[in-house]
């Protein structure tokens, strides 16, 4: 059985364009057994083919809102009429696996596990400079110009929350991703809680 500290959930979070994805992908591929993503609950329609408690655990409203009120999701949403959210539950299930639960969320995310019982490892990823951040996001070219610049606005916020004292355990930046990928494996596997030290990362005034 691994040690516990590796069963802890892992709380990623960072500016759009960090490169959070990239690190992740690699991380699954490198250790396909090691990590695991949470299932979500959804009151939507099951579609033909799925499975219930693969992909969505499928609900009732009525029972999705009794969840709600016992308080056991961390977060929900409302989409086009339906409701989705992450239960802790769903996220403790993950550990009963021998896998350790990534959640990649934003800051908002961040404040409501931060304000559930769920007690995760709080990982941020940042790029070495906001100019750096520009540079990618406009490079990746998946996004027009007006989604870029309101992903650069939010960016703005995931920093400033992320400069907040006592808000992570660990910063990875984001610099040369062979060696952003070894200080984050490490954390991942729970062989190091040793991140980087916060850059500063020059964000230009509003
Ligand atoms: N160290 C790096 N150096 C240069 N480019 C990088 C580096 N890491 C990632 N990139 C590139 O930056 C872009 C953004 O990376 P990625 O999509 O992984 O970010 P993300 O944090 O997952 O963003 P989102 O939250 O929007 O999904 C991609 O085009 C990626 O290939």
């Amino acid at each position: 059985m691994p040690a516990l500290e590796t069963l802890r959930p892992l709380v990623l979070s960072g500016p759009s364009g960090s490169g959070k994805s990239t690190l992740l992908k690699r991380l699954f591929k490198e250790h396909p057994d090691r990590f695991g993503f949470s299932v979500s609950h959804t009151t939507r329609r099951k579609r033909e083919g799925e499975e219930d408690g693969v992909a969505y655990h499928f609900v009732s409203m009525q029972e999705f809102e009794s969840m709600i009120e016992r308080k056991e999701f961390i977060e929900h949403a409302m989409f086009s009429g339906n409701r989705y959210g992450t239960s802790i539950k769903a996220v403790d299930d993950v550990a009963t696996t021998g896998k350790r639960c990534i959640l990649d969320i934003d800051s908002q995310g961040v404040r409501l596990v931060k304000a559930s019982h769920l007690d995760p490892f709080y990982l941020f990823i940042t790029p070495p400079k906001y100019s750096e951040l520009v540079k990618r996001l406009t490079g990746r070219g998946t996004e027009t110009e007006e989604a870029v610049a309101s992903r650069l606005a939010a960016a703005k916020g995931e920093i400033r929350y992320a400069q907040e004292p006592g808000v992570h355990d660990a910063v990875v930046v984001n610099d040369d991703v062979d060696r952003a990928y070894r200080v984050f494996e490490k954390i991942a596997l729970g062989e190091s809680t040793e991140g980087d030290p916060f850059p500063d990362l020059e964000v230009p005034e509003d």
